[in-house]
């Protein structure tokens, strides 16, 4: 059976997309914070319009940071962007780093021989901090929130290796991580008409890997065919893909990212037994409808990343062949993030390794991000400490000017009408979950399914190194070098 290419909302901002420009709204929610806090603080005191003085009313609303009545939404708190985790020493030797954390200041000390120094961050977990306490700390419910509204958060665990980055997002046996604490807010904070959405899969030099092993959940009947869409990028060399599962539970979504991560690859590396060898990225799409007729659109994205670690002194072979592969990526997003610091970054950045490529919509203007820098206290590790620590300061002037997105929702007798057309084939293998934005985006979807149409896909989708979503069902296919 032919299968159809499908697309969905979340691909909608691309300029490269020939749809409709009516299908694709974006909000800024970045209120000048000033008029932004005003505005807050009066809602919470529960001031309302009426209540304004004479003069204040005659004040454009724009002044006193409210909003049109489209636009009036919860606000937004300003989030943590840059933290700092300290790992605790598990063994009898010495250490260089320690947190020092006063109610009116997060500080890093670094003892380097002679001279003592300080760092500022907005947060700096110690060693007695768990994963609750980061979430919670860095504002883990309103990032959800945020996300509810349409706009692509993204998270980084960063540090050399063995600094405690797959503790942060993945947990262990004996306390969860950072993922299974906003899988949980994420369901319990889901509004009834919400869809949820998953994916997990790892990037290891130029190749992609899906994580995701659905074929448990379809024979168990908790998962059918139609709940699953794959989303297709162009690597290096290949066509890439990864399945974006529709996730009812969290107990189910859970149990789906759990498994990826046990499928992720790893080795051993100069500090860690059990170290990640390639980059795990998780994506939590949550699809929003809201009365006025369109449905935002948001992504929550974890990324852990591998460690550094200097090549000479990976213990194998096999492992420095790895560690190199995965420097190379990890210089390739530090250059990304130094654009992102200096609010210079260009598309050019995107193709400069597959991890950049993966991560692009979840990093451009208009998204969150939030980057947990962890270190390892230990004296022998404050060379590799010192540059996390010198990361860290710079990224404090990443600048998140959130966006969100929204699409417009068809109408149940347009998707009637859509699903019966002859035009729309797309449409009628969308599954129900999906129906939004791949029933309105079918034509073009449609449009780049044909097989031998490698060359048109890639001219209309290979400036950002996506190829779509591909429909139930479908099978990855090899593609032109693009
Ligand atoms: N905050 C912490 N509390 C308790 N144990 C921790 C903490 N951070 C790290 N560890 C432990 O240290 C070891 C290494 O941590 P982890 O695997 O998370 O490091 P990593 O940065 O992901 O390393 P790699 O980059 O090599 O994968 C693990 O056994 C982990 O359980």
């Amino acid at each position: 059976m032919a299968h159809r290419r499908i697309d969905h909302g979340f691909l909608q901002q691309r300029q490269d997309l020939d749809v409709p420009r009516n299908l694709l709204q974006e909000r800024d929610v970045s209120t000048p914070l000033p008029a932004f806090l005003t505005a807050c603080a009066e809602r919470m005191a529960g001031r309302t319009p009426k209540d304004h003085s004479p003069e204040e009313r005659r004040t454009p609303r724009s002044a006193r940071g409210e909003r049109g009545e489209a636009n009036r939404r919860p606000p937004f708190l300003p989030f943590v962007s840059v933290a700092v985790r300290i790992r605790p020493n598990l063994s009898q030797e010495p250490v260089a780093l320690w947190a020092k954390s006063s109610p009116s200041s997060q500080r890093v000390c670094c003892h380097r021989g002679f001279l003592l120094e300080e760092y500022e961050f907005s947060r700096v977990f110690g060693p007695e901090d768990d994963n609750r306490t980061v979430f919670d700390q860095i504002q883990g419910p309103t990032l959800t929130a945020s996300v509810f509204q349409g706009v692509n958060e993204t998270l980084f665990a960063y540090g050399q290796t063995g600094s405690g980055k797959t503790h942060t997002i993945f947990g262990s046996r004996s306390e969860p991580g950072l993922l299974e604490l906003f899988v949980r807010r994420f369901f319990d904070a889901a509004p009834a008409k919400a869809a949820l959405f998953a994916g997990c899969y790892e990037v290891l030099g130029d190749s992609l890997t899906d994580l995701v092993d659905s074929r448990r959940f379809l024979a168990e009947g908790s998962l059918h065919h139609e709940d699953i869409v794959h989303d297709e990028l162009f690597a290096k060399t290949q066509r890439c893909s990864y399945q974006i599962v529709r996730v009812r539970t969290a107990e189910m979504c859970l149990s789906l990212l759990n498994n990826a991560r046990w499928n992720r690859t790893s080795g051993v590396s100069s500090f860690n037994e059990d170290s990640s060898r390639s980059h795990a990225i998780v994506h939590l799409f949550v699809q929003n409808p809201g009365s006025d007729g369109c449905a935002s659109i948001g992504t929550l994205t974890l990324v852990d990343l591998a460690g550094t670690e200097k090549e000479h002194e990976n213990p194998s072979e096999k492992g420095r062949k790895c560690a190199r592969l995965l420097n190379t990526s990890l210089s390739s997003l530090n250059r990304l993030l130094r654009k992102l610091q200096t609010g210079s970054l260009g598309e050019s950045e995107r193709r400069q390794s597959v991890l950049n490529k993966c991560l692009w919509e979840y990093l451009r203007p208009g998204c969150g991000i939030a980057l947990v820098f962890c270190a390892s206290p230990l004296l022998q590790h404050r060379a590799a400490t010192l540059s996390t620590l010198a990361m860290a300061t710079d990224s404090k002037l990443i600048q998140s000017q959130r966006k969100s997105q929204y699409v417009n929702m068809p109408s149940p007798r347009q998707s009637a009408r859509a699903q019966a057309s002859s035009l729309s084939p797309a449409a009628a293998v969308a599954p129900a979950g999906w129906q939004l934005p791949c029933s309105q985006l079918s034509n073009r979807a449609d449009s780049a399914d044909s097989s031998g149409r490698d060359a048109q896909a890639s001219s209309r989708y290979g400036t950002n190194g996506r190829a779509g979503i591909l429909a139930p069902g479908k099978k990855q296919q090899s593609g032109r070098p693009v």
